[in-house]
């Protein structure tokens, strides 16, 4: 089934820009949205506990900073944008006293109203405007007149008019520039969930590091081991992102794409097809997000190791010393303010 997607021409920017929002967090995310809220006219002011590194960053930046539940009782719009972790606390103890009948509350993403940890009262607006993208990208579209899609979706409509405030919001961040698409908490939260595991992140490290182990353990030097499995990556996904697959094809030499089509599958078989289900389905039972809001709960301690483990790879260190080479690779995406 094909989605709806909503422009610019069928948003009405009034909408939000008669009401103040109070955005929660000013991380990657957090920042985008209250930027270009503001440049949008709609009046901001953001949550943030008193002791927030971030606190400082949103003052220079000339926006108005109080704690979560000051921000929360000013506003009609909530848009949580703290860690997925973090939200349920700061719900409980500063938006839910503030949250009273006709507010709005909104997310970036769906995980603590899919997984039932977050449950607002039934006289709210519940909705979702997610960017496809990080943060610092959709601010630096946003800066330059265009947008990075969105998805939106209303889970509770107190209001009857949540999807219009949504659509109003995903237009003060660019969103509608490029497309908002409709989609509901449950298809963002899952999808995304596998796709940072079994793609984009998860599987596309594993399949660089992997890579990267089986050249240099049989002798190839690291540099061009790095450049062949990680570097170059950047390259292909590009051709990826312009045309699909096919165009990627098209543009590498017949060697590779013959190389690619009865080689790729070796690699990528029916076996890693069904981890992949499982996968999913640990999303859609909600195993996984029992899994890390426990390891979250216990502090992090896996987590905190196989992050450790994973920066200490042979593979960090000769990147590092390439992209001290490339002068280009350098420029980092948080200089977006
Ligand atoms: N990263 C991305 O591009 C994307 C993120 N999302 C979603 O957006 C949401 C935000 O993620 P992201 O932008 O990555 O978050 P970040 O980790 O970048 O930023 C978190 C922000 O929240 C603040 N914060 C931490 N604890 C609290 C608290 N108790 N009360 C108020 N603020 C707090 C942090 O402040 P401090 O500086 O003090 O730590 C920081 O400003 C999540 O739901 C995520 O899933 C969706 C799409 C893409
Ligand atoms: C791909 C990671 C992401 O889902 C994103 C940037 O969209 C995230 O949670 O950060
Ligand atoms: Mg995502
Ligand atoms: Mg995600």
């Amino acid at each position: 089934m094909t989605a709806e997607v909503f422009y610019d021409d069928q948003a009405d920017l009034s909408l939000v820009a008669g009401r103040t929002v109070a955005v929660i967090g000013y991380g990657s995310q957090g920042h985008a949205h209250a930027l270009s809220l503001r440049d949008s006219g709609v009046p901001v002011v953001i949550g943030l506990p008193e002791g927030s590194k971030s606190r400082a960053k949103a003052q220079e930046q000339g926006l108005t900073v109080k704690t979560p539940a000051e921000a929360a009782a000013e506003a009609d719009v909530i848009m949580i944008l703290a860690p997925d972790t973090a939200q349920r606390t700061i719900y409980a103890e500063s938006i839910a006293p503030n949250l009273t009948a006709g507010k709005a509350l909104f997310f970036g993403h769906g995980f603590n109203i899919r997984y039932g940890l977050i449950e607002p009262p039934a006289d709210v607006d519940v909705a979702m405007v997610a960017p496809k993208g990080p943060g610092h990208l959709v601010r630096r579209q946003f800066v330059e007149g265009k947008g990075v899609p969105v998805l939106v979706a209303v889970e509770q409509d107190a209001s009857g008019s949540a999807f219009a405030l949504a659509l109003s919001y995903a237009k003060a961040i660019g969103g509608t520039r490029a497309g908002a698409i409709r989609t509901t908490f449950t298809e963002e939260t899952e999808t995304d969930l596998f796709g940072e595991q079994a793609v984009l992140c998860g599987g596309a490290t594993a399949l660089v590091q992997t890579g990267f182990e089986v050249l240099t353990e049989a002798g190839y030097a690291p540099e061009v081991a790095y450049f062949e499995c990680l570097h170059e990556l950047k390259l292909i996904v590009d051709l990826m992102y312009e045309n699909g697959l096919a165009g990627m094809r098209y543009s590498v030499s017949d060697t590779a794409e013959y190389g690619d089509l009865t080689r790729g599958p070796r690699v990528v078989d029916e076996s890693t097809k069904e981890r992949m289900r499982q996968i999913l389905a640990d999303v859609r039972s909600g195993e996984f997000a029992r899994e890390w809001v426990a390891e979250d709960d216990a502090g992090r301690p896996n987590f905190t190791k196989l992050r450790e483990q994973a920066a200490s790879h042979p593979i960090e260190e000769t990147g590092k010393t390439l992209r001290g080479m490339m002068s280009w690779v350098s420029r980092p995406l948080s200089e977006t303010a």
